[in-house]
């Protein structure tokens, strides 16, 4: 709702309530229609202070109403209504004024925001576009440049850059609210006209459309197949080309399209089940609201390699005073040296006072770790190695630390089962660059604590991190998931596809990326290391084993062959591709006469492979894999796995996540043609489908949110 009060100096404040972000939904549409209305009526009334209550201004439409009939009058002609006031209305920017909240304030005749606030037009993350007067609005104000940036990006702008910009009008350290009364008395009785947006022109560069097209080349790049910045460039160009009434017209237009795209379904789904990973729960009954996590005051990390650096980064940044342990001086002099110009970087960029920064120090010697609360180990993939660190920390840490080991793959219960408190190891799965990646998996093995589990998920929410709750097996969700996808790729390359033909198709769908071309940047040896653990190739393979198969099953032996010949990737200038100069991939006609060979060795025949093809095989075995992780209990909800997938795997967000996407292709196709591909290919297992899909489909395809109570019947591994 929206309270109204009369203040001293003849003013009307006006404060949006609607815990916990003064989103304006109908009620507080209504309750603002009728609260301006009175006082542009009162006569006694002579400006009007509008704020939010509980120092934020307002966090937009609600989004939640997005899915349910509309009712309530719209936003629009009501922001139109606060425009046409003839007293002043000044809006007090605190906290956030994002997306129709800024719209909001963009119809207010002056803007005073807190230092602290921010502002920005953010509904391009929710495949929208700002359809409340933004896209109009904010070029008239700040200029089409500066408004395409903000509007097609959707980022957060500081109030010190806001008022830069001006889009507000002052700034202030002190109490916005009280600067805003003061403020309103100086303008009241002053004509309005000259502070409408409505009636102003954008101002616009000579070369509108050279800059359009830069920032449509940039969204190919950022966000490939993304609608809604597409929308929001054809918005803005009509701000700079045509009046405020027809301006406002394409608005309404492009929102109708972009409304019923899908896109924007799929963007919502994202914005939720990325808050309600938070809200964990285990079948036993422990969850998020009764577990209460243990505080952590002080952190250690073992081993400074890539991911130990990133780890100690975050920990760091995080405000959380860190121990850094090494085995050798050499390592340890170079992963201190490495850590602190990535922390130097890290607050230029962040603008963060070393006084926030929690402080490292380095050591070789374990015993120091004696008073860490928490300690989380990244050393190479070695369950030797890790097992026998384990051990150690037993005898050197607190009874009641929590011992985490950042793995990507290997045995939680197995490395706990090193350790004297097997109930506080749990699994920290970080993705690289550990100080960027926004994802967490937090592993759970049989006999992990829920404390254990409360406290990493605590971690990760102070990380700045999205932490999500799996289960212990081989690859846990995101790396299992990865395997049947990475094999298909390989299976078409046998069959006649080429690298670059698998990856156009996979980055027309929104990846950025294709998956031989992210192979060759992380390294073709961290899979053929893998590999070669777990004896599918080099030494352990039992002699006499057949080329192409393992345990009956297909196997496609072809990148192990690269890495023999010493095509790692990027790193030694050949892969998938040729890298002649730095990083760019060029298709190598090497590789093509080598598959020819390699088809003709093994009597392939080879054939011409259908887009289509490539897509539903890599993507379909991927989300196959999702569905018996549903049903072996891994994952605790599909919403889970697409926020794995969404923030750690570059999953296209526009597509929802995968099992988001398998429901809005339709279970039923994705279950055909998974049969279809599976009866033309019996040797590859993973293209069975799996008894969780055909269960759903069998039950009428429901949507996804009701997919966890059928999930629940099956028997859970968190
Ligand atoms: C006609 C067109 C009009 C217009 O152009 C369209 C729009 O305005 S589109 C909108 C454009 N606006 C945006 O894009 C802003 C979207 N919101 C945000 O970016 C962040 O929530 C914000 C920065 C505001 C606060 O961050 P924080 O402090 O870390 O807190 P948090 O993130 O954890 O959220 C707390 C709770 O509030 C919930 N909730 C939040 N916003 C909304 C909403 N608008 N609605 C409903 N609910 C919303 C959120 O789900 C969560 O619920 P729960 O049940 O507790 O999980």
């Amino acid at each position: 709702m929206a309270l109204y009060r009369r203040i001293p100096g003849a003013i009307a404040v006006i404060t949006l309530t609607n815990p916990p972000v003064n989103a304006l939904s109908c009620t507080v549409r209504e309750a603002i229609y009728e609260t301006v209305k009175r006082a542009t009526a009162d006569q006694e009334v002579k400006a009007i202070v509008l704020c939010g209550a509980n120092g934020k201004f307002c966090g937009g439409a609600d989004i939640k109403e997005f899915s349910r009939e509309m009712r309530g009058p719209p936003l629009v002609p009501m922001i139109d209504m606060i425009e046409e006031s003839e007293k002043p209305v000044v809006a007090v920017i605190e906290g956030v004024a994002f997306g129709g909240g800024l719209e909001l304030a963009l119809g207010c005749h002056y803007r005073i925001a807190h230092s602290g606030a921010q502002v920005g037009l953010t509904e391009v993350t929710l495949g929208l576009l700002p359809a409340a007067g933004g896209t109009q609005r904010l070029p008239r104000l700040i200029g089409v440049p500066a408004a395409l940036d903000i509007i097609t990006t959707g980022r957060h702008v500081s109030a010190q850059e806001a008022v830069r910009l001006g889009i507000v009008d002052k700034v202030t350290d002190s109490s916005a609210m009280e600067e805003a009364i003061e403020f309103a008395k100086t303008v009241a009785g002053e004509p309005m006209g000259p502070r409408r947006l409505s009636l102003w022109t954008a101002a616009c560069p000579e070369d509108l459309d050279s800059l359009l097209e830069g920032a449509l080349v940039r969204i190919r790049q950022r966000s490939r197949g993304a609608l809604a910045p597409v929308a929001c460039v054809q918005a803005v160009r009509a701000a700079a080309s045509l009046p405020f009434a027809q301006g406002m017209k394409k608005e309404q237009e492009l929102m109708a399209y972009l409304f019923t795209s899908g896109q924007a379904r799929a963007m919502q789904y994202c914005f939720f089940t990325q808050r309600a990973a938070a809200r964990w729960t285990t079948p036993s009954g422990a969850s998020w609201e009764n577990t209460k996590a243990r505080p952590v005051r002080q952190a250690a990390v073992i081993g400074l390699g890539t991911m130990g650096k990133g780890i100690a980064v975050s920990l760091s940044r995080a405000g959380i005073p860190v121990i850094a342990v090494e085995t050798e001086q050499k390592r340890l002099k170079a992963g201190r040296k490495a850590v602190n110009s990535m922390l130097t970087r890290e607050s230029q960029k962040r603008g963060l006072a070393e006084a926030h920064l929690g402080s490292i120090s380095f050591t070789l010697d374990l015993r120091k770790l004696r008073d860490t609360d928490l300690v989380i180990e990244a050393v190479f993939e070695d369950m030797a190695l890790k097992k026998q660190i384990f051990s150690k920390l037993s005898s050197v840490c607190r009874p009641d630390a929590l011992l985490c080991t950042n793995t990507s793959g290997l045995n939680i219960d197995e490395i706990a089962s090193a350790a004297s408190r097997p109930e506080l190891v749990v699994g920290t799965h970080f993705f690289a660059p550990a100080h960027v990646m926004k994802l967490l998996e937090v592993v759970c093995g049989p006999r992990t604590s829920p404390v254990a589990v409360a406290t990493a998920m605590q971690l990760a929410k102070r990380l700045e991190k999205i932490g999500v709750v799996v289960g212990n097996c081989s690859g846990f969700v995101g790396n299992r998931m990865m395997r049947p996808y990475t094999e298909q790729a390989y299976y078409l390359l046998e069959e006649g596809a080429r690298p670059e033909e698998v990856d156009l198709v996979l980055e027309e769908f929104g990846f950025a990326m294709g998956i031989f071309r992210v192979m060759d940047l992380s390294g073709l040896d961290v899979g053929w290391r893998s590999r070669k653990e777990l004896g599918l190739t080099g030494p352990k393979l039992p002699p006499g084993t057949e080329a192409r198969s393992r345990g009956g099953k297909r196997y496609s032996p072809l990148p192990d062959i690269l890495c023999e010949s010493g095509r790692l990737g990027q790193k030694t200038g050949r892969g998938w591709y040729l890298y002649e100069k730095e990083r760019v991939a060029t298709p190598d006609p090497w590789l093509q006469s080598f598959l020819e060979d390699y088809r003709s060795r093994f009597g392939i025949q080879s054939r011409r492979v259908g887009q289509d093809e490539i897509l539903e095989r890599c993507l379909y075995s991927l989300i196959n894999e999702g569905f018996r992780i549903l049903q072996e209990g891994i994952a605790a909800s599909p919403e889970d796995i697409d926020v794995i997938y969404v923030s750690g795997y570059g999953w296209p967000r526009h597509r929802g996540g995968p099992m988001f996407y398998a429901w809005m292709v339709g279970l039923p196709k994705v279950l055909d043609k998974l049969e279809h591909y599976h009866r033309t290919h019996p040797d590859i297992p993973n293209l069975a489908p799996s008894s969780m899909l055909r269960k759903l489909v069998a039950r009428g395809s429901p949507p996804v949110h009701q997919w966890r109570a059928l999930i629940q019947q099956h028997s859970s591994q968190l």
